[in-house]
């Protein structure tokens, strides 16, 4: 490997921050502006060096061409019944976003009723969240462009799919319940600020109200129905039950699984409603999660994790809410994690487990809580469902790394249960028989036993010298559970790759209890995790370490970007997709404010001490053990408001500065910022597969793989 020249970036030595006590320089303060004229001047010296090393990967155009093969099948979603008609999602392989289909019976002819490629030609406005009134007369639905978080809510009729003027702007994060007289919809929206609200800006989003916006009206002329001034960071979850009759009021702080839980009786407005609304409250604190399931009168359903970190199923009685009425309906199970229920056909409930790290469904009776039946199901995901409390049939989406997706269509009127096969989802060309899926566990630093899925040709010999893919993420109750990648599949049969899951702390794999040893003073634990899974596949001759790539987006990047730094001698490179960098500061951008709950913030004196030991950009190895930094690549994309591209702007210049000049630095220190791209959710399909080619064509020829036909 060449060695490389990187952008000068200038250092401001000035700019020194103190934290208790403790001097931190942030040299790369100015990379903060996304709109300077010098932060443009860095991001286009940046890609104009990882471009052309990028597209120097002699098998780049085998890669794209193989990836856009596989990737071109036909993808669907559950159908869903709303109003007379069924809807579906259906991408028929490479389009750049899925259309939406209404038909007037399950065998009908289906006919377009929403498609947002006819709003682009590059696909880049997205559709983010979407809502049927209770008749199906109107749908809501929001339009991303860019990837951004913000969206803008329009309104169509339906079935006829005519527009409507309604336009709602400003609108982020948000609730779209619609009152049962489908005369109007609770949404949720953040006051007017300085400057740019397009997704570019690192603005901090707080001060989010709830508002009621009627059909017909101007948004200017909404209703402001709630509000928490005293409380900026804090979020209002809004949901009109099933009878229509009430309002439940969930506001959060961040993203840890609690909310508090007030509720409002809609038939109890006098005047309708015309202002801030009355609300009671049920839980007015931030001890527990309470997920609306369904009610019978005054009687409320809850998923919760309150003195269950495994989650369970209660009633509360509006007319009696004292923690002391509260009743179980279905106990919390030690042995797996309850992830959701839907109410159906009026008495039923969907259940659905997650069993080491597998997804498991059950039927159960509403009113006595008794587990019916299970329903038959692979080693695999549930990665959709539909159906609700008025439906008589439900649908779910089942997926594993070697299933592309198999939907199954349940009749709730029949008894015995039997699910029939709805629609094989195929990709041609692929062979499932050729490989295999083994899930591992292995144990961590502490002892702990953390669970791994590993992919990979049948009848690998395991002789460590298989390049790895190892992903991971770890963090904010988000399980990683087995999926489809039609990428995948190149990796593992032309790049002869094993691709591995490391199921580490952080995520809700084992429930809150797992969350909660994967954060704040425990956020190390998922490292060590992530690191203990490397030396188990390299221990077990699958690999050794100038064979594997780790990589992560979002909270995995962070994990890429500090495993990296903690073990360069282990990994032969990283890629950090949209990854948290900068641990002191991440908190004051967007909505970074809402990731304290895993994170901690460096404004609080013990918790600065926690972030200053792992924040990627403030342990960047003097002289790496192994020699050098591993190759690196970070991804990032302008309008990326989620996770804002200063944090890797900044870790790439700190990277380049400390380790570029070394000698012995041979291995490349990139970063590629894609235009018009955001944090990932709804990013264009042709977009997709050049990063994921990008992604394979920087491993090509930082791991050595060979390319075989
Ligand atoms: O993107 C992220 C993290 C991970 C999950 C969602 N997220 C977010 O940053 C989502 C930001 C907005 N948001 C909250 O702050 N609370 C959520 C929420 C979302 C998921 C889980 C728990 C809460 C909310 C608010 C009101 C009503 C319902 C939900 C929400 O959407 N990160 C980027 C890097 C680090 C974490």
């Amino acid at each position: 490997m060449g060695k490389f020249t990187y952008p000068e970036a200038r250092r401001d030595e000035s700019v020194v921050e103190d934290y208790h006590g403790t001097k931190i320089n942030d040299p790369y303060r100015w990379l903060e502006d996304p709109d300077a004229e010098e932060t443009k001047a860095f991001v286009d010296a940046q890609n104009e060096v990882s471009k052309p090393f990028i597209e120097a990967c002699p098998v780049r155009e085998k890669l794209l061409k193989r990836i856009t093969e596989v990737w071109d099948y036909a993808k669907y979603g559950c159908p869903f019944k709303r109003g007379d008609n069924y809807y579906y999602f259906h991408n028929t392989g490479l389009q750049n976003q899925s259309v939406m289909y209404i038909q007037d019976s399950l065998d009908a002819e289906p006919r377009v009723f929403f498609d947002p490629n006819k709003l682009t030609t590059d696909g880049t406005i997205s559709l983010r969240g979407h809502a049927f009134s209770e008749n199906g007369a109107y749908w809501a639905y929001g339009l991303s462009e860019s990837g951004s978080d913000w969206i803008t809510m329009k309104f169509k009729k339906a079935p006829s799919s005519e527009d409507m003027p309604d336009t709602l702007k400003k609108v982020k994060f948000s609730s779209m319940a619609w009152t049962h007289d489908h005369k109007g919809i609770f949404y949720n929206r953040y006051p007017d600020q300085e400057g740019k609200s397009d997704g570019t800006e690192t603005t901090s989003n707080l001060h989010q109200k709830l508002y009621y916006h009627r059909l017909g009206t101007d948004q200017d002329q909404d209703i402001l129905v709630g509000e928490t001034p005293d409380h900026p960071k804090w979020m209002m979850g809004a949901e009109v039950t099933d009878c229509g009759r009430y309002l439940i009021l969930t506001p959060r702080e961040g993203c840890d699984p609690v909310n508090r839980l007030y509720y409002v009786d809609l038939e109890g407005l006098k005047d309708g409603i015309n202002g801030i609304l009355p609300y009671t409250k049920v839980v007015d604190n931030f001890d527990a999660e309470y997920e609306y399931i369904t009610n019978n009168g005054t009687v409320f359903t809850f998923k919760t994790n309150k003195d269950a970190p495994r989650y369970k199923v209660i009633n509360i009685d509006l007319a009696k809410p004292e923690p002391e009425n509260w009743q179980t309906l279905i106990d919390e199970d030690k042995s797996a994690v309850l992830e959701w229920v839907g109410c159906v056909n009026d008495t039923k409930l969907v259940v659905c487990y997650l069993h080491d790290v597998k997804s498991e469904l059950f039927i159960y009776d509403l009113a006595t809580g008794t587990r019916e039946t299970q329903l038959p199901l692979d080693v695999g995901s549930i990665v959709g469902y539909s159906g609700r409390r008025k439906d008589k049939e439900i649908f779910y989406h089942f997926m594993s790394f070697l299933t592309p997706g198999t939907i199954y269509h349940l009749n709730m009127e029949k008894t015995p249960y039997e699910p029939k096969l709805f629609r094989e989802i195929t990709v041609k060309g692929f062979d499932a028989s050729q490989f295999q899926i083994e899930q591992q566990f292995y144990k961590s630093k502490d002892g702990t036993k953390i669970p791994m899925f590993i992919v990979h040709k049948k009848d690998l010999k395991l002789d460590g010298s298989h390049p790895v893919i190892l992903y991971g993420y770890g963090g904010f109750s988000i399980s990683i559970t087995p999926s489809f990648s039609p990428s995948r599949t190149v990796f593992l049969q032309h790049l002869g790759g094993v691709y591995a899951v490391a199921n580490i702390r952080g995520g809700n794999e084992y429930g809150e209890t797992w969350h909660k040893n994967g954060t704040l003073g425990n956020k190390q634990n998922g490292f060590d995790d992530f690191q203990a899974a490397a030396e188990h596949l390299i221990a077990n001759k699958y690999t050794s370490p100038g064979k594997i790539a780790i990589n992560g987006g979002s909270n995995g990047g962070l994990l890429v970007g500090a495993s990296l730094n903690q073990r360069p001698d282990l990994f032969a490179a990283g890629v950090a997709q949209v990854g948290v960098l900068d641990m002191l500061r991440f908190h004051k951008f967007t909505i970074g404010h809402a990731w304290i709950t895993d994170y901690g913030s460096s404004d609080d004196p013990k918790q600065f001490q926690w972030l200053v030991k792992y924040s990627p950009l403030h342990n960047i190895p003097k002289d790496p053990k192994g020699g050098q930094y591993p190759a690196i690549l970070l991804l990032t994309g302008d309008h990326d408001d989620r996770v804002v591209p200063l944090h890797s702007l900044k870790f790439i210049a700190e990277l380049q500065h400390s380790l570029g000049k070394k000698e012995g630095q041979t291995n490349p220190l990139l970063i590629r910022v894609d235009t018009k791209s955001g944090h990932g959710a709804g990013k264009p399909t042709a977009k997709v597969i050049e990063e994921i080619t990008d992604l394979y064509s920087f491993l090509y020829q930082t791991i050595g793989l060979a390319w075989t036909d």
